[in-house]
């Protein structure tokens, strides 16, 4: 892929009330079509300006020209934004069904106590839910490590199952992914897989539902921040106030199109290309939501052990190092926060 690029410089350029859970997931949201909306307020305003599409299954096209416009496509998408819509992923359509309605029968169809089983017990809990209803974050949500061991809930019968299937899926346009990445940045295909030790990878799969705004205790379903890893897929089943902050400092309302996946980049793809390809700030405004919204997050980062520093092909006298090496665990527990929570520290990472 010379055309693409001949090195990498060159881009330089650039306490829940647990009474409420019952109210969250078990209440009929039809009897809500018409409530009173919160206000919108000023501060959580965002504009409409577009989001590139990549065609995932023309970066691997055997039609050499093909395959460089779309490489290019996401270069640019990385470079200059730092998230995308993705389609044509192959993905079959019955996985997506499969594991919405999985989450939506875990959260609207088990028992409290079946709930609280995976409340917060240890720092190294491979499966944790949490309801959070303050003004900070209104969302109820379930994490579970998928890779490299696999942990999943027992009910409702089916939903690990679903859950099993989609990190399948989902693990190999990750992988993908990562080949393009590569030659985007102008390095043999297995590059990011090797620098991230992607093949032993940490993935954490969080499944999210945010309530209606009737139900919430303000406009914020989450609080703005990035995620750790190399990307972070998204899907959901209604597009719900999900927005990211641009390169130009704008927050942009993400629309999500049927059957595609969101992906952000990740804290260790900007570390490792010392902030050529940036993870962005992203946040959940339920202020406008008629009905409860889930979404679907993958984490897909390094291993616990991996240490993950700029890699010197990023580094010259023009771009000095910008980030510190840190093992991937101590990233993501240097805000006492736990593995599973999949928390960032970038900024401690800095170096400038
Ligand atoms: O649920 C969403 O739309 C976003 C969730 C998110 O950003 C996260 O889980 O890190
Ligand atoms: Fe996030």
């Amino acid at each position: 892929m010379a055309e693409i690029s001949s090195s990498a410089s060159q881009f330089h350029s650039s306490e829940p009330e647990l009474r409420e859970a019952q109210i969250y997931s078990n209440a009929n949201f039809s009897d809500l079509a018409v409530v009173e909306h919160l206000p919108h307020a000023g501060p959580y305003s965002a504009c409409d300006d577009e989001i590139p599409t990549i065609d995932y299954s023309l970066l691997f096209s055997h039609n050499h020209n093909q395959q460089l416009h779309a490489l290019q496509c996401l270069r640019h998408a990385c470079h200059e934004f730092g998230f995308f819509y993705l389609v044509n992923h192959s993905i079959p359509n019955e996985v997506f069904d499969n594991i919405l309605k999985g989450v939506s029968d875990f959260f609207n169809q088990t028992t409290l106590d079946e709930k609280m089983i995976f409340s917060k017990k240890s720092p190294s809990d491979r499966i944790r839910w949490e309801l959070n209803s303050s003004a900070g974050e209104n969302r109820e949500y379930l994490k579970v490590v998928a890779h490299p061991q696999y942990h999943f809930p027992s009910n409702p019968s089916g939903f690990s199952k679903s859950l099993e299937e989609y990190e399948k899926e989902m693990r190999r346009v990750v992988i993908g992914l990562a080949r393009a990445v590569s030659k985007t940045l102008g390095f043999e295909e297995q590059f990011v897989e090797k620098a991230l030790k992607l093949k032993s990878g940490f993935d954490v799969i969080a499944l999210n539902l945010y309530p209606p705004n009737a139900k919430s205790k303000g406009a914020v379903g989450l609080s703005e921040h990035t995620d750790p890893g190399f990307i972070i897929t998204l899907v959901q089943d209604a597009d719900g106030g999900f927005q990211i902050l641009s390169h130009k400092g704008k927050w942009i309302n993400v629309y999500i199109p049927h059957r595609a996946i969101l992906i952000q980049l990740g804290d260790q793809l900007e570390i490792l290309t010392n902030g050529m390809y940036k993870s962005h700030v992203h946040r959940v405004i339920v202020g406008n939501n008629k009905v409860q919204r889930i979404s679907v997050v993958g984490v897909h980062g390094p291993p616990l052990d991996k240490l993950i520093s700029p890699s010197t092909n990023f580094i010259d006298e023009e771009h000095p190092k910008k980030y510190r090496e840190m093992a991937y665990k101590e990233f993501l527990e240097l805000n006492g926060d736990d593995e599973v929570d999949v928390h960032s520290s970038l900024d401690q990472t800095r170096l400038v």
